[in-house]
């Protein structure tokens, strides 16, 4: 056992995903720790969008949505070959890349006067203090920011640790396409590797418990993306994972039987080459051992945090304490890990001046295809907090659109319901081809307060872009005319 060494640095950050960006110019002439294990599977630096996150996904997204073309150009009259993904192409072009920045990332951070970085598991010893076991340091630093994120949360069934079972921490680095793949679960993650390997030209086969894929949207949205996804790949409804198989126990090459049970109790088998598990993810607040240092957890295990990002201790914030990310947000969603972050850098440094982070309004995208983005209330949550009687949804279809003329499309909507009283918006939800960029005036209005009617006609759209989507959408609500209205 090496001996104790104490830090007491002016800033200490656990995690360097979200948490890297804390360290400004501010920090220059001061000192700072950043304790980061890495990535489980690979050791990487910089957190998990970077590395098993948002983006390999959505550079895994891109090609499957190219191998598509041929469906979507066939749709109009134009026909092209047959597509080929070449996967460890695709792998290594987006890991040559990846990989690269994490280590510049690591390379510069270890160059850093004023950084000490402990790369290995740390837990808390107190509210605002740390230590490595392996590495023998005890961190008692000035301000602490915990920004120690999430993990895959893995379902204990026998055979689950066989090597061809994967995370998304895994899955991104095989060897080769597999040509039948398991995909259990029904939410964010499962439905975007539905999408990408199906495009791929693996044989997919999702499973969900319930009946309906992405349940916690919109329900009229969920309903037409499960029929949509039920087009493009394989979905069986109420199963569930009991057992895994592999054919050949010695090799980690060769297929494995999946054992599912259906909610009526019958039993079923699927060969497969690969099994996904995406059911969810679970906030690291016990890796870093928050309850034991007397931090406040919500029941599903995130840290709690005041508006200011404080981490509570019996109900109260702890000065100097705070969290970001995954680890104390509702959305573990990486454009709000980053607000987060900017709002506890500012607070850090003005600690006599304190600003909240936001809420309201936060936008997020399904990577999947169809491609779906939502911000604010479903129809359900509107009518609940609002009253039924109050409200007014306008769904349009994209194919009643001049470019969705052109695209010849069959499927995509964009959903409004605002206040009928007042014309604000109260939610929007968009499934189709670019939901996740057409969104965006829908969120910005939502975040102006700008009233359906001003959104729709305060504006030129262009003519004839997909864009006038949103605009129809907008238009179709039963909101009151302002006065003195643009025209
Ligand atoms: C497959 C996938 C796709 C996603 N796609 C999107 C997307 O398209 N858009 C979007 O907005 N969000 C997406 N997300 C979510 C997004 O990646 C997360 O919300 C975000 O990365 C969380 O950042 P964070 O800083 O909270 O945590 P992280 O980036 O996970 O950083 C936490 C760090 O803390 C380290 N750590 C944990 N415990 C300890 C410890 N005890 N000691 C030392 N270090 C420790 C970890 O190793 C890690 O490096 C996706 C997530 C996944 C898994
Ligand atoms: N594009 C994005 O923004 C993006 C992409 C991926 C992940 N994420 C974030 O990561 C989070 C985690 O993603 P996720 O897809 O793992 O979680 P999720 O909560 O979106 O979906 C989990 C799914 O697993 C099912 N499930 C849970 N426990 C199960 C069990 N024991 N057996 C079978 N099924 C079970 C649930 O019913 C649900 O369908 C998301 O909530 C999201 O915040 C965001």
């Amino acid at each position: 056992m090496k001996p104790w060494t104490t830090l007491r640095p002016d800033l200490a950050i656990i995690g360097s995903g979200s948490g890297n960006s804390l360290i400004t110019p501010f920090w220059d002439d001061k000192k700072v720790v950043l304790a980061d294990k890495g990535i489980d599977s690979t050791g990487a630096f910089g957190g998990t969008c970077l590395n098993v996150g948002c983006i390999p996904t959505k550079m895994y997204v891109r090609p499957a949505s190219l191998a598509r073309s041929p469906e979507e150009a066939a749709k109009v009259g134009v026909t092209l070959g047959e597509p080929a993904a070449d996967w460890p192409a695709i792998r290594d072009r987006i890991f040559e890349r990846i990989d690269a920045i994490s280590a510049g990332g690591r390379e510069y951070r270890e160059g850093l006067e004023n950084v000490d970085l402990i790369q290995e598991k740390v837990t808390l010893t107190g509210p605002k203090s740390f230590r490595s076991e392996t590495t023998g340091t005890e961190v008692q630093a000035e301000q602490l920011v915990i920004a120690a994120g999430s993990r895959p949360a893995v379902p204990q069934v026998p055979g689950i640790e066989l090597p061809q079972v994967h995370t998304s921490d895994t899955v991104m680095r095989l060897e080769e396409l597999p040509a039948r793949v398991l995909i259990v679960g029904g939410g964010y993650i499962a439905c975007e590797f539905a999408g990408i390997f199906s495009g791929l030209g693996s044989e997919v086969v999702q499973i969900n418990r319930s009946h309906g894929l992405m349940k916690a949207l919109d329900r009229e949205i969920s309903e037409a993306y499960s029929a949509e996804a039920e087009k493009n790949w394989t979905v069986k409804y109420e199963r569930t994972l009991a057992s895994l198989q592999a054919h050949d126990p010695t090799s980690n090459v060769g297929g494995v039987t999946a054992h599912l049970v259906t909610s009526d109790g019958r039993t079923e088998q699927l060969e497969v080459d690969c099994v996904l598990v995406a059911t969810g993810r679970v906030p690291n607040t016990d890796l870093i051992g928050a309850a034991e240092a007397g931090l406040d957890l919500h029941e599903d295990g995130r840290l709690a945090v005041d508006r200011h990002q404080r981490v509570l201790a019996d109900g109260q914030p702890v000065e100097g304490l705070y969290a970001v990310g995954d680890i104390c947000s509702q959305a573990m969603l990486k454009h709000v890990a980053n607000h987060e972050a900017r709002v506890v850098a500012h607070n850090l440094e003005n600690p006599g001046d304190l600003r909240q982070s936001r809420v309201e309004a936060v936008p997020s995208a399904i990577f999947s295809y169809p491609e779906i983005a939502h911000v604010g209330l479903t129809e359900e949550e509107a009518a609940e907090q609002v009253g039924r009687e109050n409200i007014t949804t306008k769904t349009q279809k994209y194919g009643d659109t001049a470019y969705g003329w052109a695209m010849e499309d069959t499927y995509g909507i964009a959903k409004v319901i605002a206040d009928r009283r007042t014309g604000q918006l109260l939610g929007a939800h968009v499934m189709g081809y670019q939901s996740s960029n057409l969104i965006q005036p829908l969120v910005q209005a939502m975040s102006f307060g700008v009233d359906a009617y001003t959104a729709a006609r305060g504006q030129f759209w262009i003519h004839p872009a997909l864009m006038e989507v949103i605009e129809n959408a907008l238009l179709g609500l039963e909101v009151p005319i302002p006065e003195n209205a643009p025209l």
